[in-house]
């Protein structure tokens, strides 16, 4: 397995640590997220009872294809644990994600757990987000007029595509990957963009993680926002 891989494994693995029996978890989206389900899945066959909350469509077929029970979102109340990847994770604690195209169901999912866990490698820490270009879901009419707003705010919007069409997400709408300079203050950011028309969601998760388990060399380091 490569490295980065295993990195990713490692701290998949080590999420899992946080479950108990009879807890409602929230199953993020991604390839680190991936490890975490398949160790799910192991200790779900030895008979522990969990029940999933999946982000995406793609984490609810892993979910049905390892044997993790799921539950219908409408009938849960809360959700003890979040597990859930990310693309960029600053120092203190804020994240970009949505790389994936999953940010609006993971941040429906993530906001509700009493602990958000967020699983890396270790190339995915940052002093400062902004590397990575920002993920901000769109409603598709007039996509174009969005665009040109979040431009205004000082990025480089550019329509997401895949295969050659258009990515839609699991919500049916548009993904525009803005490049902005460093994001000093997500905050502000993420409400200045939220306040465009025509836009669903940003991929910045402010003040969200209680938890970071990131994949190295060493095996797992544990950054807790009391850090
Ligand atoms: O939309 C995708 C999600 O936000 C993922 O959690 C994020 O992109 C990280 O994915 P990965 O673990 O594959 O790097």
């Amino acid at each position: 397995m490569e490295q980065l891989e295993m990195y990713k494994k490692l701290a998949g693995e080590k999420a899992v640590e946080y479950i108990e029996d009879g807890m409602t978890i929230g199953l993020g989206s991604g390839s680190t997220v991936y490890w975490m389900m398949k160790k799910v899945s192991e200790l779900v066959k030895d008979g522990l009872t969990i029940q999933g909350v999946p982000t995406s469509k793609r984490t609810e077929g892993w979910a049905k294809e390892f044997g993790i029970p799921l539950v219908d979102f409408s009938n849960v109340e809360k959700i003890d644990v979040a597990i859930d990847g990310a693309d960029e994770i600053d120092s203190e604690l804020q994240l970009a994600k949505g790389g994936g195209g999953s940010l609006v169901r993971e941040k429906i999912v993530d906001i509700l757990a009493e602990k958000f866990i967020v699983i890396a490698d270790k190339t995915k820490l940052v002093k400062t987000l902004g590397k990575f270009p920002l993920p901000v879901e769109v409603v598709p009419f007039g996509y174009e007029v969005t665009a040109k707003r979040i431009a205004n705010l000082g990025a480089t919007p550019v329509l997401r595509m895949k295969d050659g069409k258009v990515f839609v997400s699991d919500n049916g709408n548009y993904i525009l990957d803005c490049q902005f300079q460093a994001i000093e203050q997500p905050e502000l950011l993420h409400e200045e963009i939220k306040g465009l028309v025509g836009v669903v969601e940003t991929g910045l998760f402010v003040n969200m993680a209680d938890i970071v388990i990131i994949g190295n060399e060493q095996g797992t380091e544990i950054i807790t926002k009391n850090r």
